[in-house]
């Protein structure tokens, strides 16, 4: 493991919310037609928005101004400059992709009400492109082919089976399916647009993910992962002509993704090893990978190669430094930054490392967990902590920067992201070890957590509390009401406290997950007493320790009232209760006021509840 990076020779400058938040984050990496700049999304105004950057450097200028709604880059049109975007309403998830034309004219090539679309791609000479609408049947995603000139469109597959796309070749003629049973066992269905055959290709026996990636540029096979007769997910390709499946790429852990650059050249796969992604970049016709210069520790991700193959843009990240845009030349073999996104008062000295540590759960399970510990805890000046609890459930907590959890460490929190049973990554027992018992094993490695925190030196014991967002918020509300002595305080990040109604309240868009979410969590018509079991709206009674809630109004997966309810019960036992309602999101924060806000409300709530339960603060 990459030993910490030191801590500063004097003490550590603390920094503001403000401070931290003022960190832009960038998404996405498009290409324009001449190479000369590049697509991507920025929060740089204090909202996303649509930007573009010259390739030599400079200043990014922004081609969408919405103050409201959170805009996010698609791409250019492979041979003008019009380019693609979506953004929702607040947060609804209700996604609408939209044309810029080069005049600033914007048009909605989805419109409808309460319809969430997604781009796909551009075929093979740029005449037409694909999108997924479910304005038919709201459940479900229909393929549609639109003229990249007149934006005329046809529907190409009406998906009446709750298929969930994968990818279209670029010839056209092939699309690729995704079928899950459960999230482990899952099949892949080719549908041919000539002569309108569907085919099931991923007959097996007992439970084996497969799901289609895509297809190769020439559409002569799909790329597809699977774990069958293994732990973890490794590369295979099917053989369009002759059904041939044949395993191309594996690794010692879950391989994420894997892609084409369009013409072909190269292949890009993913590596999810032990919570950083590993890129490995493959040239094709020499059949092996290529060597990349070396960057300073941290992940790539966001890969996207030019239709010249001549540039490759990426993201680079560090534990103690955000992501930002690179340029990889495939001629001189060199690296060149294009954007700094730091902060400009954060010295990065001031911010600490990330280290994966593991514990033995009660079981004897080893969790696998993420820890951020401030510079200034040690034995004699011990700090409190934090588990922090990721959603999903099958997510995973992460190295890389974290703009929230530096702060939390910046004002002398240790951190404790915890990988709990379930989490993705380790493997598929470790991944299928939650199921259908959330609110038990997987809440007991968050217990466990607690004691293996309370082992460290550096940390003070009776100063323990718990946090995390969405199902991660579920964790925290139900370690308060089914282990009411083990955490201090909890922060419940649009958290779910009543898993019958979010059972069926679901967004519609998740028909294709209905089963399998059903599988993991619990059946609410045929397992309301296991799912009242586990849900901390009814045992809130139980809740003793203060709580802090934070909820965005426009959330569709967990719904308002989840926060509304739990909080007033919570009142009711005399406890204190905070409460933010973000009028203006959805399922996460994307604006830098609400950030802003959310974050600050969370450390004060800490050093009111906290931090000032324990011996004078250290410095
Ligand atoms: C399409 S089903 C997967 C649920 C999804 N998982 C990935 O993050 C998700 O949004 N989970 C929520 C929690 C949740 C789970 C089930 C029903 C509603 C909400 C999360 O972000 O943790």
């Amino acid at each position: 493991a990459p030993k910490a990076a030191p801590a500063p020779s004097r003490p550590s400058k603390q920094y503001s919310v403000e401070q931290f938040m003022a960190t832009t984050k960038l998404s996405g990496a498009s290409f324009s037609p001449d190479e000369k700049r590049i697509l991507f999304s920025s929060n740089e105004s204090g909202i996303f928005n649509a930007y573009t950057l010259p390739l030599t450097g400079g200043k990014a200028k922004a081609l969408t101004q919405s103050k409201t709604d959170s805009t996010y880059s698609v791409g250019f049109f492979p041979k003008d400059e019009r380019i693609l975007f979506t953004r929702d309403q607040g947060g609804n998830e209700h996604n609408h992709l939209y044309v810029r034309t080069p005049d600033g004219k914007d048009r909605d090539l989805t419109p409808g009400e309460k319809l969430k679309a997604f781009f796909v791609t551009f075929n093979q000479d740029d005449s037409a492109f694909y999108a997924l609408t479910n304005e038919r049947d709201a459940r479900f995603f229909d393929v549609y082919r639109y003229d990249a000139k007149t934006y005329a469109r046809t529907l190409v597959y009406q998906n009446d089976q709750g298929f969930n796309f994968a990818d279209v070749s670029l010839d056209g003629r092939w699309l690729a399916f995704n079928k899950p049973r459960t999230n482990y066992d899952t099949d892949i269905h080719l549908y041919n647009v000539e002569t309108k055959e569907l085919k099931h290709i991923t007959p097996h026996q007992g439970d084996v993910y497969f799901s289609a990636s895509t297809f190769d540029p020439g559409s002569t096979a799909l790329y597809f992962l699977t774990d069958q007769g293994s732990e973890f997910k490794r590369v295979a390709r099917y053989e369009l002509a002759t059904g041939k499946v044949e395993d191309v790429e594996r690794a010692d852990w879950d391989v994420m993704y894997t892609s084409f650059s369009r013409k072909g050249g190269y292949r890009v796969t993913a590596i999810n090893e032990d919570g950083r992604t590993v890129i490995r970049v493959h040239d094709v016709k020499a059949g092996k990978p290529l060597a990349l210069p070396q960057l300073p520790a941290g992940d790539i991700t966001s890969v996207s190669i030019s239709d010249s193959e001549k540039r490759m843009a990426f993201y680079h990240n560090g534990d103690r430094s955000p992501s930002n845009l690179h340029l990889y030349d495939f001629g001189t073999k060199k690296i060149t930054r294009l954007t700094d996104t730091m902060s400009r008062d954060i010295q990065t000295e001031d911010l600490v490392d990330a280290e994966v540590v593991r514990f033995k759960s009660f079981d004897g399970m080893e969790i696998p967990n993420i820890i951020y510990k401030p510079h200034q805890a040690t034995a004699s000046a011990k700090a409190p902590a934090i588990v922090w609890v990721h959603g999903g459930p099958g997510g995973q907590t992460r190295k890389g920067y974290s703009p929230v959890l530096q702060y939390l460490v910046n004002h002398g929190y240790v951190v404790l992201g915890i990988n709990h049973r379930g989490s993705s990554g380790y493997g598929k027992s470790f991944y299928t070890a939650d199921d259908q018992k959330h609110g038990r094993e997987p809440l007991l490695d968050c217990i466990e957590a607690k004691k293996y925190l309370a082992s460290l030196p550096y940390v003070d014991a009776e100063r323990i509390g718990i946090a995390g967002g969405s199902y991660g918020g579920y964790m925290t509300l139900a370690a308060l009401a089914f282990h009411p002595d083990a955490f201090k305080v909890g922060i419940d990040i649009f958290g779910v406290s009543n898993w019958l109604r979010t059972l069926k309240s679901i967004p519609p868009w998740w028909e294709s997950q209905r089963e399998a979410l059903y599988k993991e969590l619990g059946d609410p018509a045929k397992q309301e007493q296991l799912l009242r079991d586990i849900s901390p709206l009814f045992h809130a009674e139980k809740i003793s320790k203060p709580l802090l809630v934070l909820q965005g109004a426009n959330d569709p997966r967990v719904i308002q009232p989840e926060s509304d309810e739990i909080v007033e019960a919570v009142k009711k036992n005399g406890v204190p209760v905070e409460y933010v309602i973000f009028p203006d999101e959805g399922h996460g924060f994307t604006k830098r006021k609400n950030e802003v806000e959310a974050y600050s409300r969370m450390l004060g709530f800490l050093e009111k509840h906290l931090k000032a339960a324990g011996p004078a603060p250290v410095n």
